[in-house]
C-alpha cells in the first residue's frame, strides 16, 4: 500500500526557528525575496511590465503587509507552492536552482511563522484567472478561497499577524532596520509606508562601489568613508576585488588596527541580498587584515542563507581573492613604499605569515619589514648589506641578553624570536643560496669573546679556583674574558651541546631506574659541556672581586653573580639556583648590615639566615625555595 508523508507544521516550524535560522530577523529577508523573485519572473515574461517595485506597510493594528507588482499566483499555484513545504517555483524541469532567482529550496516562507501565528497571502496572477486568498496557520491548517475583490493588480501581498511576543518584530522601527540591512542593494525599488513620515526610499541605487566618480583618489576616499561606517573605524586602505567566474564585485578593506586570524569575516551579498555579515571561508585565513563586501551571483548558499555553501567555486574564490590581495601589496611595494611602511606598521604579523608560504611575498618581507636588529630596526635586505651572514637568536630573551655582546663583539644579530621569524629567514637561504643564515649558538659567542694576557690569566687562577668549586655545584663552569658593553659584569653561556646534555641529565633525574638505564646509555657522552659564566674583566666591580681573597665573601660574590647573570638572561632557574641566589643574597646584605662587635641585635630587623650573627658561608647549608 502506497501513502504519503505527512508533515507536522509545528515540528517544522520548530526545526527552522530553533536550529535553522539563527534569528526571526530572517523573515524579513524570506518575504523580500520571494518579492524579488516574482518580480524578475515577472519580466521574464513580460520585459515591458511595470518596473518592479516592493512596498511594506506596517500596519497600526500590528500587522505587516508587503505588496509586490511581481508575477502572483493563480489558485491552484497558490496550492502547490505555497501549501507543500518544500515545493519552489523557482527550479527549473530538472530541479536545478534558477540563476536568476533568490530562493531555491521552498521553505523560507514558514520562517515567517516565527514571528506571526497566521500568514494571509492575497495574489492576482499575471497569467489570468480571479484573485486568490491563501491563510496559512502556524497549526499546519490552511484555507484557500477565489475572491475577485481582494486585489485588482496584479501582484502579491502577503500580510502577517503577530504571534504573542512577536509583535515588536513587526513595528515599524524594526521592519525597516531588518529591510534595510538585507535588501538596501537590491535593484528593485523597496519603499517603507510610514505613517509619520509618508514613503521612504529603503534601496540604494548603486553599490558604493558601483558609483563613477572623476577620479581615483576621490573614489578611493568615498570608499574608505563608507569603509568608516561599515566597521566603526576608517579603514587604512581599499582594495577593489571581482572574481567573473563567481559573478563577484566589491571591495576589501584594509583594517586600520591590527587582528588575529580567524577574528571577523566578511561581508557577503548574494544577488545584492545580504547573504552574511560574518562569512568566514570567503577569503584566505592569512588575509585577515582584510573584510570583504562583496556581492556575488554565483556562489551559493547554505539553506539558512546565513553562510556560503563550500564547493569549488567558493575555494577558487578564496584562491583569486588571496591573488587580487597579494598583488595589491606587491604593487604597493612598487608605486607607494610609504603606504607599505603604514600597513607593515599594523600587519606584519599576516604578512610574515604569507611569506611562510609565498616567495614573492618573502621578497617583500625581505625587503621591506623591519625586523628587530643589534643595529637597530631594519628589513633583513639592509642587514644583509654589512653582514655577510643573518646570524640569529630564536627568542627574545636570548636576544635582549646577547644583542649588545655580540655586536660589540663583531657579530650583528636578528632577534628572530617573534612568530613566523625563523621560518622566514630559513625559507629566505632556500630561495637565495647566497643568503646564509645560521642560528647563534651562544657558546660561539663565548668563544668570539676577547681573553686576557697570558700574565692576567695567571693573576686570576686563584679567584678561579674558587669560583669553579662554587658553580660546580651548580652545573656551570667559569670564564674570565674581557668584552663590552662593560655595564655587563658576568654573562651565563649555554651552548646548544651544553643545553642538550642538560635536559639528558634532567630527563636522567626524573625517570625510574629501569628508563634511567636505557637513556644513561645515550647520556654517555665523550666530553663534558657544561654552561659557562663568563665574567666581564673589563667591569670594575668584576676587578676587585676577583683581587679579593679566597674566603666566604668570594664565594658569596660568585653565586650572586651566578644569579644576577641568569636573571638578567631571563634563564629558567632550577630549585638550586634559587637556593644559590638567596643564599648569596641575604649574606651579602647581612655582610652589609653586619651586627655590632657587642653582639646586639641588627638595627635592620633581619635575623641572620643561619642564627648566631654570623654571616653564612656559601657552603652553609640554608632552606632552597620553592
Ligand atoms: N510574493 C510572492 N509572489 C509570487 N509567488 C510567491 C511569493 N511568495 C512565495 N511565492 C511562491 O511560494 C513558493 C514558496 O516560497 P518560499 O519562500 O517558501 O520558498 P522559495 O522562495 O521557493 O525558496 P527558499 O526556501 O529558498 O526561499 C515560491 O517558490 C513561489 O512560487
Amino acid at each position: 500500500m502506497e501513502r504519503r508523508f505527512q508533515v507536522d507544521l509545528r515540528g517544522i516550524v520548530d526545526l527552522l526557528s530553533h536550529h535553522l535560522y539563527a534569528s526571526p530577523r530572517v523573515y524579513a529577508r524570506e518575504l523580500l525575496q520571494n518579492a524579488a523573485d516574482a518580480i524578475t519572473a515577472r519580466h521574464a515574461d513580460d520585459p515591458d511590465a511595470e518596473p518592479g517595485r516592493v512596498v511594506v506597510e506596517p500596519m497600526a493594528d500590528g500587522s505587516l503587509r508587503v505588496h509586490d507588482n511581481g508575477i502572483g499566483l493563480n489558485e491552484s499555484q497558490v496550492h502547490t507552492f505555497l501549501a507543500s513545504v518544500g515545493r519552489t517555483s523557482k527550479r527549473d524541469e530538472l530541479g536545478f536552482a534558477r540563476q536568476d532567482f533568490l530562493g531555491q529550496f521552498g521553505i523560507g516562507l514558514l520562517s515567517c511563522f516565527m514571528v506571526a501565528d497566521t500568514i494571509e497571502v492575497v495574489s492576482r496572477s499575471a497569467t489570468g484567472g480571479p484573485a486568490v486568498r491563501w491563510t496559512g496557520y502556524s497549526d499546519g491548517r490552511y484555507t484557500v478561497e477565489v475572491d475577485e475583490t481582494a486585489r485588482a493588480d496584479i501582484g502579491t501581498t502577503v500580510i502577517l499577524r503577530p504571534r504573542p511576543g512577536g509583535t515588536h518584530w513587526l513595528a515599524k522601527n524594526q521592519v525597516s532596520e531588518l529591510i534595510r540591512s538585507y535588501g538596501h542593494l537590491l535593484d528593485v525599488d523597496v519603499v517603507l509606508v510610514d505613517p509619520d513620515a509618508g514613503q521612504v526610499r529603503l534601496t540604494d541605487p548603486q553599490a558604493p562601489w558601483e558609483i563613477a566618480y572623476d577620479d581615483p583618489e576621490t573614489r578611493r576616499a568615498a570608499l574608505l568613508d563608507y569603509g568608516a561606517q561599515l566597521l566603526g573605524s576608517r579603514p587604512m586602505e581599499v582594495i577593489d576585488l571581482r572574481v567573473p567566474e563567481a559573478g563577484l564585485v566589491g571591495v576589501g578593506f584594509v583594517l586600520s588596527s591590527a587582528s588575529a586570524v580567524g577574528q571577523g569575516g566578511h561581508r557577503v551579498y548574494l544577488k545584492r541580498m545580504l547573504l552574511s555579515e560574518d562569512a568566514k571561508q570567503l577569503a584566505p585565513d592569512w588575509a585577515f587584515f582584510v573584510r570583504g563586501v562583496v556581492d556575488t551571483s554565483m556562489l551559493r548558499p547554505t539553506a539558512s542563507r546565513e553562510a556560503l555553501y563550500s564547493d569549488d567555486l567558493l575555494d577558487q574564490v578564496r584562491e583569486s581573492l588571496g591573488q587580487q590581495i597579494r598583488d595589491w601589496l606587491l604593487d604597493l611595494s612598487v608605486n607607494h613604499p610609504d603606504r607599505l611602511a603604514a600597513f607593515l606598521r599594523v600587519h606584519h604579523l599576516g604578512v610574515k605569515a604569507l611569506a611562510v608560504r609565498d616567495d614573492e611575498m618573502l621578497r617583500l618581507v625581505d625587503a621591506w619589514l623591519p625586523f628587530e636588529t643589534s643595529r637597530g630596526a631594519m628589513p633583513l635586505q639592509a642587514f644583509r648589506r654589512n653582514a655577510s651572514m643573518i646570524r640569529y637568536v630564536n627568542t627574545v630573551d636570548e636576544f635582549r641578553s646577547l644583542a649588545a655582546i655580540a655586536s660589540a663583539a663583531g657579530t650583528p644579530l636578528v632577534n628572530a624570536g617573534y612568530a613566523y621569524d625563523t621560518e622566514i629567514l630559513e625559507r629566505l637561504s632556500r630561495l637565495d643560496p647566497k643568503i646564509t643564515v645560521r642560528r647563534l649558538d651562544p657558546g660561539e659567542l663565548a668563544a668570539r669573546l676577547e681573553p686576557l694576557s697570558e700574565e692576567q690569566q695567571r693573576s686570576v687562577a686563584g679567584f678561579l679556583e674558587t669560583a669553579r668549586t662554587v658553580l660546580a655545584d651548580l652545573d656551570c663552569v667559569p670564564l674570565i674574558r674581557q668584552f663590552d658593553p662593560v655595564t655587563v659584569p658576568a654573562l651565563y653561556v649555554a651552548s646548544q651541546q651544553a643545553r642538550q646534555q642538560d635536559q639528558m641529565r634532567r630527563n636522567l633525574a626524573g625517570v625510574d631506574e629501569l628508563w634511567s638505564d636505557v637513556l644513561s646509555a645515550f647520556a654517555d657522552v665523550e666530553v663534558e659541556h657544561r654552561p659557562e659564566l663568563v665574567f666581564n674583566w673589563r667591569h670594575p666591580l668584576i676587578r676587585r672581586i676577583v683581587g679579593s681573597p679566597p674566603g666566604p665573601a668570594l664565594r658569596n660574590a660568585v653565586e650572586a653573580l651566578y644569579g644576577q647573570a641568569l636573571l638578567a638572561g631571563h634563564h629558567p632557574l632550577r630549585a638550586v639556583d634559587t637556593a644559590a641566589l638567596n643564599r648569596s643574597f641575604l649574606a651579602l646584605l647581612e655582610r652589609s648590615f653586619a651586627a655590632p662587635a657587642t653582639g646586639s641585635r641588627p638595627a635592620t630587623g633581619a635575623a641572620p639566615p643561619s642564627g648566631g650573627g654570623t654571616v653564612p658561608a656559601a657552603d652553609t647549608p640554608s632552606e632552597e625555595m620553592p
